[in-house]
Parts: C-alpha cells; sequence; structure tokens
C-alpha cells in the first residue's frame, strides 16, 4: 500500500517534526534531565518481558506526540494489522510477509490466499518436535549405529544468522547431547575447519536454503556430501546423515535429498525472517523443543504487544519512530547494537542483515526514487569491549550516533562481581553519552589535578566530551528462550515499523542480485578459457582476473 498523493517530506506531520527539531537544536539533554526528574519514569515502557528506558534521547513528550502523529499519517497501525492479516505486503514479490504466523500457537486460522496455512505451521512443528525427539532418543542414529554428537548447519544469510545467534544466546539451555556448527561461507577454510573437527560416523548436516539455489549452500553441501562418502558413508546412507529445510523440495530431491528428509519453508516467509520456522532446526536441537517452542512464545508476546498497544506504549513503534527521527531529522548515518551480554554476541551481525536487507531501498513501493534517506547502517558489538576499541568515536567523533544498550539484570553466570561490574559499565556510557563533560568540567578538573593555567588551555580542549548523544537501554531479566525471542522479533517489528515511513518494501532484496549475475560469468572466465569481451565487462574487472589465472597457472 502506498501512501497516496502527498510526498512524506511534504506531510504536515513531517514539516511539524522538521520545525521542532530546529526547537530542539539547542537544547541539552542533561538540561532536559535536570529540569524534569520524572524523565526517566516518563519515558519507560515494558513489553512482552522486555522494557525499555528511552528517556536519553534528544526529545520530549511533544517530540513523542509528533512522531506518533506521522506514525498514525502514514498508516501505520493499518500496515501492522495487514501484516498479521497476511494481506501481500511483499508487494514487489506479490506475498505476505507472515513470520509471525509462525510464532502463533493460537490454532487461528489463518489464510494466504485462500488457503489455511495454520495446519502446516502446526504440522511442521510437529514433525520438528518428533526429529528432534529421534535424534536425542537415538532412535535416528548414524549410519553406523552411533548416536550423533554434531550438527552442522549449512546455510548462508537468514538462514544461518538468526539460528546462530539463537543458537549462542541459549548456550546455558544446550542439553550437551549435541554440539553444533554453522557453516555459511564459500571461503574453503570454514567447512574445512569444521570438518575436521567432527566424525562422519557421528555427524548430521542441515542443508538449511529456502531457494535451494544459494551458490555458497549448495557448494558447500556437495562439499559435506563427499567427505562423507569419503570417509566410511556410501550413497544410501546419505539419507541418514543430510537432512534439508526449503521451499523447493526439487532441487533438494535433485540434489540427493530424500524426501522424507525435507522439512518445508515457505514463500510467506522471509530468509531474515526465517528462524521461527523449521531453519531453527540446529537451535531446536540443541536446547530441545521445549526450548524452542519457549523462544517462539516469547516472539509471540513480542507481536501480540506490538499488535495491541497504542503506539506511545509499543516498543517497536517507540524504537522505529526514534531511530527514524535521527536518520532522518537529524542526520545520523549509523545506528550501533550494544549488547552487554556475551550469549548476544551475534545480535549486531543478526540486525544488519535483518534492517539493511530489509530497508536499504531507494525507491517507494511504487517504483518512485526516494527524497529522503531510507535504512541506515547499523553495526555494533559486545559491552565492555567496545568500550575499549570504538566507543571513543562515540563519546567524541564528529559522527551523530544513536545506540541501544541491551542489558539482562541477571547474569546465567556469576562469576565474582562480574555482573554487577558489567552493569555498571552499561550505565555509565549511556550517562556518559548524555550528559557528556563541558568545557568548565574539564577545565576544573585539570586545576584540582595541580595544572597550570596554560597548560589547562591547552588541553581542556581535549578532554571535552560534548555529551547529548542518543541512546535506548533495552532491559530483560535475563537471556531466556521467551526474552531471546522478544527481543528479535521487537527488531523485526521496528524494521517493518521505519520501512512503513518511508514507503519502502521491507521484504524483498533485489540489491543482492545483480552480484550474483555477475558472479556466474567472472566464475566462467576464472576457471574456463572464455575470451575476454566474450560478456560486459570492465579494465578493473578483466586485468584482476588475468593476475588470478597468471598466478594460478604457474
Ligand atoms: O535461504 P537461501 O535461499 O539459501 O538464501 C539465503 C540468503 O540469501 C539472500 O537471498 C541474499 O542473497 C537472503 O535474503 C537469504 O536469507
Amino acid at each position: 500500500m502506498s501512501q497516496g498523493s502527498v510526498p512524506l517530506t511534504s506531510r504536515p506531520e513531517w514539516q511539524a517534526l522538521t520545525s521542532h527539531k530546529t526547537e530542539l537544536e539547542n537544547t541539552h539533554m542533561r538540561d532536559m534531565f535536570r529540569d524534569d526528574p520524572s524523565r526517566a519514569s516518563r519515558f519507560f515502557i515494558s513489553g512482552g518481558g522486555l522494557s525499555l528506558d528511552y528517556s536519553r534521547n534528544r526529545m520530549t513528550a511533544d517530540t513523542v506526540t509528533k512522531l506518533m502523529a506521522l506514525a498514525r499519517g502514514c498508516g501505520v497501525p493499518e500496515r501492522i494489522e495487514a501484516m498479521f492479516r497476511g494481506d501481500h505486503i511483499n508487494v514487489t514479490e506479490k506475498r505476505p510477509a507472515l513470520h509471525v504466523a509462525l510464532r502463533d500457537t493460537s490454532g487461528a486460522p489463518l489464510h494466504v490466499d485462500g488457503t489455511n496455512i495454520t495446519p502446516e505451521v502446526e504440522t511442521t512443528l510437529n514433525r520438528m518436535a518428533q526429529f528432534v525427539d529421534d535424534v536425542l532418543s537415538k532412535r535416528w542414529q548414524g549410519h553406523t549405529g552411533k548416536a550423533f554428537t554434531d550438527v552442522v548447519s549449512i546455510g548462508i544469510g537468514g538462514s544461518f544468522l538468526g539460528p546462530k545467534l539463537v543458537s549462542e544466546a541459549l548456550r546455558p539451555y544446550w542439553h550437551g547431547q549435541l554440539n553444533c556448527h554453522y557453516v555459511a561461507n564459500i571461503d574453503g577454510t570454514q567447512i574445512a575447519e569444521v570438518l575436521r573437527r567432527v566424525n562422519p560416523e557421528t555427524t548430521l548436516f542441515l542443508i538449511q536454503s529456502k531457494s535451494f539455489r544459494t551458490q555458497e549452500t549448495l557448494e558447500n553441501s556437495k562439499v559435506a556430501r563427499e567427505w562423507f562418502l569419503n570417509n566410511g558413508g556410501s550413497q544410501d546412507q546419505v539419507a541418514k546423515h543430510f537432512v534439508a529445510v526449503t521451499a523447493n523440495t526439487p532441487e533438494a530431491v535433485n540434489f540427493g535429498i530424500a524426501e522424507d528428509n525435507i522439512f518445508p519453508m515457505w514463500d510467506w516467509v522471509g530468509g531474515r525472517y526465517s528462524l521461527w520456522s523449521a531453519i531453527g532446526l540446529p537451535v531446536a536441537l540443541t536446547i530441545g523443543m521445549d526450548n524452542f517452542r519457549a523462544l517462539l512464545s516469547g516472539a509471540n508476546a513480542m507481536d501480540q504487544h506490538f499488535r495491541n498497544t497504542p503506539l506511545e506504549q509499543n516498543l517497536p513503534a517507540v524504537m522505529a519512530m526514534l531511530g527514524l527521527w535521527y536518520n532522518n531529522f537529524w542526520g545520523a548515518e549509523t545506528y550501533t547494537i550494544l549488547p552487554y551480554d556475551h550469549y548476544l554476541r551475534s545480535l549486531p551481525a543478526h540486525l544488519q542483515q535483518l534492517d539493511m536487507e530489509s530497508n536499504g531501498k531507494s525507491v517507494t513501493q511504487e517504483g518512485e526514487p526516494l527524497t529522503y534517506q531510507s535504512g541506515p547502517i547499523i553495526w555494533g558489538g559486545v559491552g565492555a569491549n567496545g568500550q575499549h576499541a570504538f566507543h571513543q568515536l562515540l563519546h567524541q567523533g564528529t559522527r551523530l550516533i544513536p545506540a541501544d544498550f541491551i542489558i539482562p539484570l541477571e547474569t546465567h553466570n556469576q562469576v565474582a562481581s562480574h555482573h554487577v561490574t558489567l552493569f555498571a559499565n552499561c550505565l555509565s556510557q549511556s550517562r556518559a553519552l548524555m550528559s557528556g563533560k563541558n568545557l568548565n568540567e574539564a577545565k576544573a578538573e585539570l586545576k584540582a589535578e595541580g595544572m597550570s593555567p596554560e597548560e589547562i588551555d591547552k588541553l581542556a580542549p581535549h578532554k571535552v566530551i560534548p555529551g547529548n548523544k542518543p541512546s535506548n537501554t533495552l532491559l530483560m531479566d535475563k537471556s531466556t528462550p521467551e526474552t531471546v525471542g522478544a527481543l528479535i522479533a521487537l527488531y523485526e517489528h521496528r524494521t517493518f515499523v521505519q520501512g512503513i515511513i518511508w514507503d519502502v518494501d521491507s521484504f524483498d532484496q533485489w540489491g543482492v542480485e545483480l552480484g550474483k549475475q555477475m558472479g556466474k560469468g567472472i566464475l566462467d572466465r576464472l576457471t574456463v578459457d572464455t575470451a575476454e569481451g566474450s560478456e560486459p565487462s570492465d579494465s578493473s574487472t578483466d586485468n584482476l582476473i588475468r593476475l588470478f589465472r597468471s598466478h594460478h597457472s604457474s
């Protein structure tokens, strides 16, 4: 659904935000906190087992009102309903985006183009449960009758990042019967390293590819199969060791996967939203099906919050609109994700794909060029490590980089006083970003250290930390299947809301196709004697191809 004829930046709500930003430009957040002791409690909301302190943002209550007026003007509530209803919100591919259906265990019917998909979702979950049970109870064993010890998941992009994040995040819930490894890259080092560590008699391979056409996944799967066959396995035993998850059954069968070993995917689930489907099998195998269902139920709790909560108290909506505030009105180009939890270390990488593949777009749903910025660059890394690395730029660099701090109140690992120290670090970073240190304070500190007035004048400017840098703090009691599910779902919906305002299709990814198309011709030229000029190229590519070929011919 496009937003009609009024261009986004001409909307009265947009213009109101433009002038409102001018009003706020010279107000420091420090002063906002000083003037309003209730600020923290006024800008604190909870939902789906998570809580959000968004008081450290360049905003007032009026800003929230204005941002939500824009959201309503752009039809956010209607689009949320359209998503949950199964409308074709992925307009360029003419399909719904129904990842929410994968975690809705209410049994309520949901129709996609006239077919009720609920039974299929339930059947697949039950098949997953049966499979997990068969493997864990050793009814399904390796070809020499030994129990499986390792699962190798082969997939890339959404068929990799989400499951890997969740496997790591829920490490305390691993039952210990199976190790889990991920292979994504076409860099042979990755699969070589994994295969060195596993035993062909006791390794189960999951080939994870919605399309079953992805070069990296297919090549790695062939390598895995060859390795199995060269290390004691036979062709008819492949079925005991190879399972696929795909929406392209014929190709998986062509590859040699037994039809009974194929779990379905559907075109109404986008790759980057697929960890909730059978693509989550490596997770289910390592944490057990009950915990996997708890993950789904946590995500579902966030879905219900998102669907049923007014925008002003709605975590995904508030985070989306604040992100958009900096992206479109304050010139922020990047956004950083800072989990203060080792278990969540792969969250930035997952959110990078989720957000950048969804909203890295330049035209509206109608194909008109955007006249404003769409999705920002997403990056990040675990605290406190980042504090001793890139946080310097957050504090004193020239760029505005909004940050999300994410921290559980409790740890799974009570080690000395580490957790309280970690928590202190998290709070001190967000406080320092907000408050900063002005010139007078810097000078006073140096004076107290006994420095001369000349030295103070020289050094003080370097010690100034401007502050007024925005951040959110997201809290959860503990990293559990439920809270991790809710956290990921929260960011999915945040991305969706921003895409609505920017009027882009957040569920396609045409931009990744050109490189794939060109890759085929270049691979041919690198490996066989294809004449230069036989297809479009450029002198740089030609030169690098010659260089590679001459290196490998000597
Ligand atoms: O699951 P598939 O079809 O192998 O695709 C893997 C990934 O490749 C992409 O299409 C990008 O190339 C992602 O959107 C997707 O998650």
